[in-house]
């Protein structure tokens, strides 16, 4: 898809996608970023441990308990939960530097998050639930992911009915069925919610300068 070209100044978004563990985010979102140098992916915090083949400030900021606390009473999060017996967060100060300089943000967040992220930030928020196509596909994708104990597995398995259960709470909802045609939905939103009207706030300008030349 052809890049919207940049002659009127917009206001970068917030771009949230949730889904039960397994149905593919983590999948959309690297080929988002390796396509689109517009967006900047927002790196949570987790005290969960490391799984092989993450990598540290690329896949998560990996802390212990005490520094978590510490953040989130410094007031350092934007948003903040408890997933599966571990706390993850994100930290404040680089969303805010990439909207500042105009990039819209990607966040890989459960439902908790994206309902605070929709209290505290409504307008800049763009909010994408992916599916699987079914049930027993879920639990194919983390068995061939094979980065989970069985245990871990049965966990996520149990967790993804709870997880679904808010999938109405989002904007746009896909079911991720193919990873190229769910990274075509997800580029087609993004490229819809950059040109609304509000998002482009260098319009009066441009008009004026039109209006200015007739
Ligand atoms: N609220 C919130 N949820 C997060 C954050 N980072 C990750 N998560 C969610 O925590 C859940 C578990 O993430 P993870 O342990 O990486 O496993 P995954 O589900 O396989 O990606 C997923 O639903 C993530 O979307 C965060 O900063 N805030
Ligand atoms: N559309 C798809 N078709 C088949 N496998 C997929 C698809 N999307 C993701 N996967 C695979 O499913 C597994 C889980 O995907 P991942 O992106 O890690 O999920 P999540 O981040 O939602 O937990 C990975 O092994 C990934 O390669």
């Amino acid at each position: 898809m052809a890049p919207i070209r940049n002659d009127v100044s917009r206001r970068g978004l917030m771009l949230v996608l949730s889904s039960p563990s397994g149905a593919g985010k983590t999948t959309i979102s690297r080929r988002l970023l390796d396509r689109d140098p517009g967006i900047a992916m927002s790196v949570s915090v987790t005290t969960r441990p490391m799984r092989p083949g993450e990598v540290p400030g690329r896949d998560y900021f990996f802390i212990d308990l005490p520094t978590f606390d510490r953040m989130v009473d410094a007031g350092e999060l934007l948003e903040h939960a408890r997933v599966f017996g571990n706390c993850y967060g994100t930290p404040k100060g680089a969303v805010e530097d990439a909207l500042a300089s105009g990039r819209d943000v990607l966040f890989d967040i459960d439902w908790q998050g994206t309902q605070q992220l929709a209290q505290n930030a409504r307008d800049d928020l763009v909010s994408v639930f992916v599916l699987p196509p079914s049930g027993a596909e879920l639990e194919r994708r983390l068995h061939t992911r094979a980065q989970d104990s069985a245990e871990v597995i049965a966990q996520r398995m149990a967790k993804a009915s709870d997880e679904i259960s808010h999938w109405a709470e989002y904007d746009y909802v896909i079911v991720n069925h193919d990873v190229d045609e769910s990274v075509a939905s997800v580029e087609a939103i993004l490229r819809a919610e950059r040109l609304r009207r509000r998002r482009q706030v260098g319009l009066p300008q441009f008009v004026k300068g039109i209006q200015q030349a007739l």
